[in-house]
C-alpha cells in the first residue's frame, strides 16, 4: 500500500469523525436549545397575551412597569400598586420587563377563588429551593402533606402556651439593651435589634435553646438580608433569564451559592448540637415536650424510616428564616407606627399598665394575651399597613377563571396581599391612615374574612401564626410598658419588598423611659 494511499484513507476517517460529530453530537444539542428557546418563547408571548387581557400601570415594551419604579421593590414600587388597585381594585398585570408579566389579585373575592382552587409553589420560588430546600414552605404534594401533619402538633396550644416565659425573658433581655441606649440618648436601628431577639426566641423555643453566639446571629441575620437582595435581583438579570445555571457562575451567582452554604453549615451545627445533647442526656433535661427540632429527629414515615439529614436541615433553614424574620418585620413596623401615632401609644401604654398594676413583676401571662385588645388593634392594624409578606405566588394547577378571564393551567398568579391591604374598595379611601379602630369588632364584624389576610388562608396558611401573634403581645406589651417611642425626623423609614417588608437604609429611633 502506497503511503498517499494510507494518506488519503486517514483523512477519509476524519472527515467521517467531523461528520459524525456533526450528526450525533452537535445537530441534536443545536435542536435542543432551539426548542427550548422556542417553548420559552411560545410561553413569553402566551404570558404577555394573558396579561394583556388585564388591565395595568402604564407599560414601557421594554422596561415594563419598572421605569415608573426605579427598578426595585421600594416606596415607588408600591405607590404603582396602590394607584393600580385604587383604579382596578379586583385584578392587574404588572410587568416585570415589556416581556414578563404577571396576573395579580388583590380583592378579597379574587383571592379567595384563588386560594380554593388547586395550585402549586410557583415557579419563581426556584432559585429560593438552594437556600431552604424543599421544607414545609416550598415544598408541595405528598411531601408537604406529610410534613405539615408531622409538625402542626408542635403548635399546639399546650406547647405555644410554654413558650411565653421565653417571650418574656427575651423581652427583659431586650429592655435592658435599650435602657443603655435610652441612658445614652441615641438613636438607633430598630430593625437589627428586633431581628436579633426574634431569632433567639425561634432558637429558644424550636431549637432547644441558645445555639448561636451574639456574633453568628449578626452574620446569620446579615447573610439572610444579602439573599433576600439577591433574590429579588435576579429576575431583572438577563443572564439568570437565559439559564439560572448560567447565572450561578456570575459573581452575584457564587456570592448566593456561598451565603446559602454559611446558613447550611449553621443549621447543620445546631442539629448536630442537639443530637449530641440528647444522647449524652436523653429529652428529659428541661422538660416533657417535644421542641420542633425533637419532632424532625424522632419522627417515622409510616414505613419505620426516619426523615433523611437533608429534610431535617430544609425544615431547620425554613423554619429558622420563616419564624423569625416575619414577626421581626411586623413587630418593626408596629413599633413604627405607635412612635408615629403617640395617643395611640399613650393608649396602648394605659392598658398595659392596667393590666400590670398590682402585679408582683412585669412579665404577660398565657392568661393575660386576650386581655390587651387595643395593642391588638393596633398590632393588627400595622400588619395590614406595612403587610409583612407582602406577596405570595402561586401556579396553577388547574384553569382559573379571574375577573372573566380564562388563566390557563400552568401560569403564575401573584396574590398582593399588600395591593388587598390598601385596596380602597375594602378598607376606604383612607386607607394609608394608621386607624386601629378598623379592627374593633363592630367594624370587623361585616367585613369579609379574606380582606385582612397578613398570614394567607386555606391549607397552604402560615403554621406559627399563634405563636408570632402571641410573641409580637408579650414583646410589645413589655418594650411599650418600659419605652416611649419616637422616630428620628431626619431619618423616615422606607419600606422595601425583600421577601419580607423590611426598612431600606434601616429604621431609626429613641426611646426614653416612660
Ligand atoms: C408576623 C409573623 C408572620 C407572618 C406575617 C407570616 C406570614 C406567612 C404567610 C403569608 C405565609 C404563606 C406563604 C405562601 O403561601 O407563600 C406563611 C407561611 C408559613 N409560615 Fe409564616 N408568618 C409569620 C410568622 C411565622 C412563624 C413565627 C413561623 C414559624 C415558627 C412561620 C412559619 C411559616 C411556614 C413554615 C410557612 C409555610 C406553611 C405551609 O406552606 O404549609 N411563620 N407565613
Amino acid at each position: 500500500m502506497s503511503t498517499a494511499f494510507l494518506f488519503e484513507m486517514a483523512s477519509l476517517v476524519e472527515l467521517l469523525d467531523a461528520k459524525t460529530i456533526l450528526v450525533g453530537v452537535l445537530l441534536p444539542v443545536l435542536l435542543y436549545v432551539v426548542s427550548v428557546v422556542l417553548k420559552s418563547v411560545l410561553w413569553r408571548w402566551k404570558t404577555m397575551r394573558l396579561g394583556s387581557r388585564f388591565p395595568s400601570p402604564p407599560y414601557h415594551w421594554i422596561y415594563g412597569n419598572n421605569h415608573l419604579t426605579d427598578g426595585t421593590f421600594g416606596e415607588k414600587y408600591l405607590s404603582v400598586i396602590r394607584d393600580v388597585v385604587e383604579n382596578h381594585p379586583r385584578a392587574h398585570s404588572y410587568w416585570m420587563a415589556g416581556f414578563i408579566t404577571g396576573v395579580t389579585v388583590t380583592h378579597p373575592e379574587t383571592i379567595r377563588q384563588l386560594l380554593k382552587s388547586q395550585s402549586k409553589k410557583s415557579a419563581v420560588y426556584a432559585t429560593l429551593q438552594l437556600w431552604l430546600g424543599n421544607g414545609l414552605f416550598l415544598s408541595d404534594g405528598d411531601q408537604w402533606k406529610v410534613h405539615r401533619r408531622l409538625l402542626t402538633p408542635a403548635f399546639h396550644f399546650d406547647i405555644l402556651k410554654q413558650y411565653v416565659s421565653v417571650y418574656n425573658r427575651e423581652a427583659t433581655e431586650m429592655i435592658s439593651k435599650l435602657s443603655g441606649i435610652a441612658d445614652r440618648g441615641q438613636v438607633f436601628e430598630m430593625f437589627q435589634e428586633v431581628n436579633m431577639c426574634t431569632l433567639e426566641v425561634i432558637l429558644q423555643c424550636a431549637f432547644s435553646g441558645g445555639q448561636m453566639s451574639d456574633e453568628t446571629k449578626t452574620e446569620y441575620i446579615a447573610a439572610i438580608r444579602k439573599l433576600k437582595v439577591l433574590f429579588m435581583q435576579m429576575p431583572f438579570n438577563p443572564i439568570y433569564q437565559l439559564s439560572s445555571s448560567a447565572y450561578n457562575w456570575l459573581p452575584s451567582g457564587r456570592e448566593y451559592t456561598r451565603l446559602c452554604k454559611f446558613i447550611h453549615d449553621t443549621a447543620e451545627s445546631i442539629i448536630a448540637k442537639r443530637r449530641q445533647q440528647l444522647k449524652r442526656n436523653g429529652r428529659s433535661q428541661r422538660n416533657t415536650r417535644l421542641d420542633f427540632i425533637d419532632i424532625l429527629l424522632s419522627s417515622r414515615y409510616e414505613d419505620g424510616t426516619g426523615l433523611t439529614d437533608m429534610e431535617i436541615r430544609e425544615e431547620v433553614d425554613t423554619f429558622l428564616f420563616a419564624g423569625h424574620e416575619t414577626t421581626a418585620s411586623a413587630l418593626s413596623w408596629t413599633l413604627y407606627s405607635l412612635a408615629q401615632h403617640p395617643h395611640h401609644q399613650d393608649k396602648v401604654r394605659e392598658e398595659v399598665n392596667h393590666l400590670l398594676s398590682g402585679m408582683e413583676d412585669d412579665t404577660i401571662q398565657w392568661e393575660d394575651l386576650h386581655k390587651l385588645p387595643y395593642l391588638t388593634m393596633c398590632l393588627k392594624e400595622s400588619m395590614r399597613l406595612h403587610t409583612p409578606v407582602p406577596i405570595i405566588v402561586r401556579s396553577m394547577l388547574e384553569d382559573t377563571v379571574i375577573d372573566g378571564v380564562t388563566v390557563p393551567k400552568g401560569f403564575e398568579i401573584y396574590i398582593s396581599l399588600y395591593g388587598l391591604h390598601h385596596n380602597p374598595a375594602v378598607w376606604g379611601p383612607d386607607h394609608m391612615e394608621f386607624d386601629p379602630s378598623r379592627f374593633c369588632p363592630e367594624r370587623m364584624k361585616d367585613r369579609d374574612p379574606h380582606a385582612f389576610l397578613p398570614f394567607s388562608a386555606g391549607q397552604r396558611n402560615c403554621i406559627g401564626q399563634n405563636f408570632a401573634m402571641n410573641e409580637a403581645k408579650v414583646l410589645l406589651a413589655r418594650l411599650i410598658h418600659k419605652f416611649v417611642f419616637e422616630v428620628d425626623p431626619t431619618r423616615p423609614a422606607q419600606k422595601e419588598v425583600l421577601i419580607v417588608m423590611c426598612a431600606k437604609g434601616g429604621m431609626w429611633m429613641k426611646v426614653t423611659p416612660a
